[in-house]
């Protein structure tokens, strides 16, 4: 499904982050979203989520506007992985089959062999399964966030610094992950810093510094 933003621009508490910014991103390409600290990348997948308003312009999802109304349905669509995330749980088995438990896969059913398939491209051992998440390593964590987006078969993907964890190889590894979920057809908006990641995206946009 395609993700569209057209001469988009934001400011948050006078500072400018983005001034008509327009690229689209179609089902089966990976973008890659660049730039310093603090310019706004978080800020953009919060804008194609709706939960951030736009100043001026528009996002569109399969050639729909994005509106306050039509956010929760568009979102239904997407799989998000944030940055930094508190988990409501101790667990890798209980993570795992939190999103199942959300409203918008009450018609997705969680199965550990699919998982387990997931885990094997992603290098992940079996053994985690059974881990507390205090005893997983950063890297690991991307990974099983990475496997449990994978499983759920989105349409399209927005994830944040998903190699920010992990090195050379690992990184190139999760680059080919996600290059096999384009290829069924994800649209998918990574924010990365890692130039080895960026080069395997179909394409990069580099935000500007905050204009003042
Ligand atoms: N809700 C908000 N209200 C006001 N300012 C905000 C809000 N959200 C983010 N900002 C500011 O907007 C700027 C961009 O933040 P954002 O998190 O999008 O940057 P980033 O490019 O993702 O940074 P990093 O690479 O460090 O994660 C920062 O200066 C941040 O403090």
């Amino acid at each position: 499904m395609t993700i569209e933003m057209k001469d988009a621009s934001l400011a948050l508490e006078g500072k400018g982050l983005f001034h008509n910014l327009s690229f689209v991103v179609n089902g089966g390409e990976m973008l890659c979203v660049m730039g310093e600290s603090g310019c706004g990348k978080t800020t953009l997948l919060q804008c194609i989520l709706g939960f951030q308003p736009l100043d001026e312009g528009a996002v569109s999802i399969g050639g729909t506007e994005l509106t306050a109304l039509s956010a929760e349905y568009m979102r239904s669509m997407m799989a998000y992985i944030p940055q930094e995330v508190s988990l409501p749980c101790n667990t890798v088995a209980e993570l795992v089959g939190l999103p199942y438990q959300l409203r918008v896969n009450r018609n997705k059913r969680f199965s550990k062999e699919a998982l387990m398939e997931e885990w094997q491209r992603l290098r992940l051992d079996e053994t985690l399964y059974t881990k507390r998440l205090a005893d997983v390593s950063g890297g690991e964590r991307q990974r099983i966030m990475l496997s449990m987006a994978g499983l759920l078969d989105k349409k399209m993907l927005l994830v944040d610094e998903p190699t920010s964890a992990l090195d050379v190889d690992s990184s190139l590894l999760v680059a080919g992950y996600l290059q096999g979920l384009a290829k069924h057809g994800t649209a998918i908006i990574a924010v990365s810093h890692d130039r080895a990641f960026a080069g395997q995206c179909d394409k990069t946009l580099t935000l500007k510094s905050p204009q003042p």
